[in-house]
């Protein structure tokens, strides 16, 4: 499976946002991670649908929002109007996953489900069938810079399993704490999208490097 980078521009300097997601674009990231967070769902607020509004013209990589948020439902035509591609919701933040995720594929963006290091793994099983992508959180959801989880190791390869039981074309991604060390780790579990913020913008060394680095080091991992 191809293996995807998705940087997170939460770790980014917003003054220099568009300046930034071009740097990565053109180094080779795949996507843009956008984390939404509402304060309650998670305890830090970070960004809305203006955001993805206001990047969608600078960009032609897939905009994927992470809806960190209570009542995903309600934010959902503001961020596909806004030029979304894909929305991730958390399985913990509504009791009707199942509706929200077919309302979703019903304006025809991709849908992924996102779980929280604690949740058990087989609560996407129901959902296998209609999702695009899987989110293994390998950090509690919330900030940016925190440490991988090793015990997210044998979730992903849980993870992964289920998914080639149900729906083999579903993406695995894992977010939090993913550097050039850890993203092997995830990806010879069975990762296949590497969500990275502190890891990329944050890099000595500059976004552009560090996007390519972990791009080669992946391939080189799954070889
Ligand atoms: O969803 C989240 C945090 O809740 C992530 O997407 C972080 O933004 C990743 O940041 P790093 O751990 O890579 O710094
Ligand atoms: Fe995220």
């Amino acid at each position: 499976m191809t293996i995807a980078v998705a940087p997170s521009i939460l770790a980014a300097d917003f003054s220099r946002l568009g300046e930034l997601v071009r740097t990565v674009q053109d180094a080779g990231a795949d996507r843009i991670h956008v984390d939404v967070m509402d304060g309650h769902f998670v305890p830090n607020l970070s960004m809305g649908p203006v955001v993805v509004k206001g990047l969608r013209p600078i960009t032609s990589m897939p905009l994927e929002v992470h809806l960190m948020v209570e009542r995903p439902n309600d934010f959902i035509p503001a961020f596909v109007s806004a030029g979304a591609n894909s929305l991730i919701i958390h399985e913990e933040s509504a009791d009707d996953s199942l509706s929200i995720i077919r309302d979703i594929r019903a304006r025809g963006v991709k849908v992924g489900l996102a779980i929280k290091p604690r949740t058990p793994i087989d609560v996407i099983v129901p959902y296998l069938n209609e999702l695009d992508l899987v989110l293994c959180m390998t950090v509690e959801p919330g900030f940016g810079g925190q440490a991988f989880l090793p015990e997210s190791i044998e979730r992903i390869l849980n993870i992964r399993k289920l998914i080639e039981q149900n729906n083999p074309t579903c993406e695995l991604e894992v977010d939090g704490g993913i550097d050039a060390r850890t993203a092997i780790l995830a990806v010879k579990a069975g990762a296949n999208v590497l969500v990275a913020g502190t890891a990329i913008f944050g890099a000595e060394d500059g976004p552009a490097a560090a996007t390519r680095a972990m791009r080669d080091t992946c391939i080189a991992a799954q070889a």
